[in-house]
């Protein structure tokens, strides 16, 4: 993110700390927004996942109803807009921020963001966020945070778009980058997919700022989409057959009742239409062996196997890492459904042996950054090759390990091109598989772009991005 100003000078009379000054005061009496920093704090610190880290914050301190929503609103918002937010500090002090004590540019980054992306009234927003660092880093920190606040609400954030943003006729990738606070890099990765640096992307830009709607998959043989629907309080979904959706913020979803009693799993609808295609794909022979090479932490594998043991079939499910391996033993429970933890590259089973494979590669999650709130921030360009040498070795595996005639299907929840389909042309192209129309599989959506494979899109589908290719091995 690139601004075009200078900074102008320090708030007069205010020195940013060095380092927290005397001994930690008792926690603040705001229970939401200490919550939200120290959640803003472990995603620093420990490159924790603030989605991770928040839900077993409240739940250890009983932080419920306005207040929960309240601190997810803070500190999701915050990790999100987090680039957009720091270009507005860092036009508020003459220091820069990387000198800038970490707890207090985390309160910052609350503050600001409570100033240019909520309705909490602008007094309350910078007397709060002075209250915490007080608590936190003594009365030096606060006074600073006090001042920088106070330059930053002297704007509302349609004015420091407009001071500090690329300019759009010069720049218009960095334009919507900067306005919907998204690295360029990722914005110019997004305009490359959908072929458009105008108005699709603006609308994608904007549907993957928003907070997303959960959404849940019904176990198959268990129970309806329409019967979740009521037991949840949700709508039952427009595509998949086995969703539901519930509104953006409904609460930690993991303590729903049919969660907690694997009657359904929190599942992105694009994801369960990724696996359903791969068990749409017409097939000629025998269907009763199913693997998941990348399996972990088991959402589509308990799609799979549920659907698989209702037609009297098997899913074999293969992750290297033996933590989600773990998952997805308790994701598939009682279900047919054996899991090995295994390189997937070699994996040790027998080859040309499966009906149908699925390969959710490990990549770089573009296209679910609206549920990984910092994630944006953390990625780099530097992670693609990697990925793309391991989507390819995946996918050559799965090729040797489905039977003549049998069907893969390859997935990534991101829609960047390399992983997509560069990955895609460079398999076809060494080993000649065949390459299925895809779109037939998705009955019912609409806009699914020329094929044959499909991208899924949050501003389209109100999916995540994902991306799904189905191929035939030559009989
Ligand atoms: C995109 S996630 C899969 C999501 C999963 N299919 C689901 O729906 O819950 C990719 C998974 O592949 C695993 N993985 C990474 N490298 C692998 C390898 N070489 N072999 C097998 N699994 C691997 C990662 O640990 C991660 O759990």
């Amino acid at each position: 993110m690139t601004g075009r100003e200078r900074r102008p000078a320090r708030p007069r009379g205010q020195r940013p700390p060095k380092r927290r000054l005397g001994p930690r005061r008792p926690p603040a009496q705001d229970p939401p927004r200490q919550a939200a920093l120290d959640t803003l704090r472990a995603v620093r610190e420990r490159d924790a996942y603030a989605n991770l880290v928040l839900p077993a914050l409240l739940r250890e301190r009983r932080i419920t109803g306005r207040d929960a929503a309240l601190a997810t609103e803070l500190a999701y918002g915050a990790a999100r807009a987090q680039g957009l937010l720091d270009a507005v500090l860092a036009a508020c002090t003459d220091r820069p921020l990387s000198e800038v004590d970490g707890t207090v540019l985390d309160a910052l980054r609350l503050g600001c963001y409570q100033l240019l992306r909520t309705r909490v009234p602008p007094h309350a927003a910078v007397a709060s966020t002075v209250d915490l660092v007080r608590a936190e880093a003594g009365s030096g920190p606060a006074g600073f945070v006090n001042a920088v606040l106070r330059r930053v609400a002297a704007q509302d954030e349609a004015a420091w778009l407009e001071r500090l943003a690329p300019a759009a006729a010069e720049d218009p990738i960095g334009h919507l980058a900067f306005t919907h606070a998204h690295p360029r890099w990722i914005a110019q990765a997004f305009a490359d997919a959908l072929g458009s640096t105008g108005a699709p992307l603006a609308a994608l830009l904007r549907a993957d700022d928003d907070r997303p709607a959960v959404h849940l998959a019904a176990r198959p043989g268990e129970v309806s989409a329409a019967e979740l629907a009521a037991m949840t309080g949700g709508d039952v979904a427009p595509y998949s057959p086995y969703g539901v959706r519930l509104e953006p913020g409904a609460g930690d979803p993991g303590d729903l009742d049919p969660v907690r009693e694997h009657l359904a799993v929190v599942q992105d609808e694009g994801s369960q239409l990724c696996a359903l295609a791969l068990t749409r794909a017409p097939l000629a022979g025998g269907d009763k062996r199913w693997l998941d090479l990348c399996a972990g932490p088991g959402g589509k594998a308990a799609l799979l196997g549920a659907l698989a043991g209702l037609s009297g079939g098997t899913l074999d499910a293969v992750e290297k890492a033996p933590h989600r391996a773990k998952l997805v033993g308790e994701a598939t429970e009682g279900l047919p459904v054996t899991v090995h933890v295994a390189d997937g590259r070699d994996p040790g089973l027998p080859e040309s042996r499966y009906d149908r494979v699925l390969v959710d590669a490990p990549c770089t999650g573009l296209g679910a950054l609206r549920r990984r709130p910092e994630a944006r921030w953390r990625r780099q360009p530097a992670n693609v090759p990697g990925l793309t040498r391991l989507q390819r070795e995946l996918l050559t595996s799965a090729l040797r390990l489905v039977r003549p005639g049998g069907v893969v299907g390859y997935v990534v929840c991101s829609p960047h091109l390399p992983e997509t389909v560069g990955v895609l042309a460079d398999v076809v192209r060494r080993t000649g598989v065949e390459q299925l129309d895809t779109r037939r599989c998705f009955p019912g959506v609409p806009d699914l772009g020329a094929g044959p494979h499909v991208q899924l899109w949050p501003h389209v589908h109100g999916t995540d991005a994902m991306f799904c290719a189905l191929l035939r091995r030559p009989g």
